[in-house]
């Protein structure tokens, strides 16, 4: 099995996902948050890239969620912090979800013959999936605003570890692959606060989402995988 991983969108080649698996991270927050929603029984949540998509898309029953500049978006129901999706309100509903940086990866990673979301939170489960579904993998880091995360690089690396497990193999990788699986075994026994150190965990403590930081660091805390099916997120 090959698994590359891609540092951010920017990065992205038209071809890199024909007849792949892609895994799209994004650990603080929206793949996290997405886990957290299906995981808390929403019925599927649909990426979009623009304000404007999300609302032209919602449906009467459905919720908008999201976030612009970390804030929740006017007029939505929920912002983009997981602990928002805990809630029984979200039971059976269809959730439309934008933010800066992952629904944005989602949403390029659509040409894969499978999407999945995969975060710290479902890290095992993720691998599994994967592994199933019987294709390469392409591992890709949404980043922030077109640069790097350190957060998504981490989880890139814990989830090529998994997938060793999984396959019982080696898979081959590209180089910043196995430079993220690096990263990940150095900083596998303090990974929140590597994660608090990173420009995004930092962001978010100061503006109060400390907490977000904290849940989004914990792996495997679910044990369910997000995959995309007609433009949308449901339990794999
Ligand atoms: O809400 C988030 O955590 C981020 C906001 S940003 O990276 O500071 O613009 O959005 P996400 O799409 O989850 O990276
Ligand atoms: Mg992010």
């Amino acid at each position: 099995m090959q698994v590359d991983v891609i540092s951010s969108v920017i990065e992205v080649r038209s071809d890199d996902f024909v007849q792949k698996t892609v895994i799209a991270i994004d650990v603080l927050r929206a793949t996290s948050t997405i886990v957290t929603a299906l995981a808390h029984g929403c019925s599927s949540v649909v990426p979009v890239e623009t304000v404007n998509q999300a609302k032209q898309l919602q449906l009467p029953e459905d919720l908008l969620g999201g976030e612009r500049f970390c804030k929740k978006i006017a007029g939505f129901h929920f912002g983009n912090s997981p602990f928002e999706y805990m809630t029984p309100d979200i039971a059976g509903k269809r959730i439309v979800l934008t933010t800066t940086n992952g629904t944005r990866a989602i949403q390029k990673a659509q040409r894969a013959s499978h999407v999945l979301a995969g975060s710290l939170l479902n890290a095992s489960a993720c691998a599994r999936a994967a592994v199933a579904l019987k294709r390469d993998v392409v591992i890709l880091c949404a980043g922030t605003q077109d640069e790097f995360s350190l957060e998504d690089g981490l989880c890139a690396g814990l989830l090529i570890r998994k997938l060793e497990d999984v396959s019982n193999e080696c898979p081959e990788t590209n180089d910043f692959g196995a430079a993220m699986r690096l990263a990940y075994d150095s900083a596998s026994d303090r990974l929140e606060e590597t994660l608090l150190q990173g420009s995004n965990g930092k962001r978010l403590s100061k503006i109060g989402y400390r907490e977000d930081v904290s849940f989004c660091s914990q792996i495997d805390r679910f044990d369910l995988v997000p995959i995309l099916r007609d433009q949308a997120m449901i339990r794999f």
